[in-house]
């Protein structure tokens, strides 16, 4: 059997909703997969027993359509679905690395972007790039309808996932319709920010980027803490706090010497809301690999 770890990965990052994301060290899924008739899907892990294994429902059946490769595809989940670290992309990701290399479909990576994201199509409604892309080529990425661009980075980053459920569909339901001028101009400036934060390896200039006016406060409404653990984290050290993906991860970006603290501070705010989490300390890693 082939096996391909595909990391979680972190979208928006604030300032590029829909565009930018990240590879995380950790967490991870495992995917084994092997040539079959037809599709079958086997789940462990993390939330699996709320995952369908019907190919039509999972994220997975669909990219195997997509290269026409049926296989038997065994999941070990280490990213929680619903939780803003791009769990159902992730299985994507996985899946469309691991069927390329079983069926020698000759994909490169890149291309294989799109191919994975008629998995997230799946899920949400939307064939989004912006968890796919991270999690098949690593780093950071800016997806656009164009492609994707890929930066090799090392930030430093704190994850925190509460036990609380969002859901990308409900997420998306609060997205405002229109921002001001002003806004616009600011989201600019904060994105160009970032991305030169990731060029030069640079968490100051991250976490200055990640500040958003537009989508993360109308979300931020779901996430029972939100505030305080933002606060919380800032007043610890990090240089940039925002939600995850859809959330209802909070992510921090931060210096090395800082992380533990942060990490133990953000979960010790969620526990003052009576909400309980867990937290990855993490940062920016690589691409599915394969075994
Ligand atoms: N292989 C899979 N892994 C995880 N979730 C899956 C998979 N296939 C289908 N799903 C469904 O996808 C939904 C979770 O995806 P969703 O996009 O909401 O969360 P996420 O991937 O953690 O978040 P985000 O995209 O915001 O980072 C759940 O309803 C789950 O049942
Ligand atoms: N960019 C997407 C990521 C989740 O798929 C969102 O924030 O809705």
């Amino acid at each position: 059997m082939l096996t391909v770890r595909a990391p979680a990965t972190s979208a928006n990052l604030g300032s590029g909703f829909d565009v930018f994301g990240v590879a995380l060290e950790r967490p991870a899924d495992v995917v084994r997969l092997e040539k079959a008739d037809r599709v079958t899907i086997e789940m462990t892990g993390a939330g699996s027993q709320y995952i369908p294994e019907d190919p039509e429902k999972n994220t997975v059946g669909a990219v195997a359509e997509a290269l026409d490769a049926p296989a038997r595809i065994q999941i070990d989940k280490g990213v929680r679905p619903a939780s803003g670290l791009g769990s159902s992309a992730a299985s994507a990701a996985a899946a469309a690395v691991g069927l390329n290399e079983l069926y020698d479909r000759g994909y490169s990576r890149e291309e294989l972007v799109p191919i994975a994201a008629k998995g997230e199509a799946v899920v949400s409604g939307d064939a989004h790039d912006d968890n796919v892309a991270p999690s098949i080529m690593g780093g950071f990425t800016i997806a656009t309808e164009k492609g994707v661009t890929q930066v090799d980075a090392d930030i430093p980053l704190v994850a925190c996932l509460p036990d609380i459920v969002v859901s990308t569909r409900d997420a998306r339901n609060v997205v405002p319709e229109s921002a001001r001028v002003e806004q616009m101009v600011e989201t600019v400036g904060n994105a160009a920010a970032l991305t030169t934060g990731m060029h030069r390896d640079d968490p100051e200039l991250v976490g200055q980027g990640m500040h958003d006016t537009v989508v993360t406060p109308a979300r931020a409404k779901l996430i029972d803490g939100y505030e305080q653990v933002r606060e919380a984290a800032l007043a610890a050290g990090a240089t940039g706090v925002t939600i995850s993906g859809a959330g209802p991860t909070v992510i921090a970006a931060c210096a090395e010497e800082d992380r533990r603290r942060i990490a133990s501070t953000m979960l010790d705010a969620f526990g003052e809301r009576g909400v309980d989490a867990r937290v990855y300390q993490t940062r920016i890693g690589r691409g599915a690999e394969v075994f």
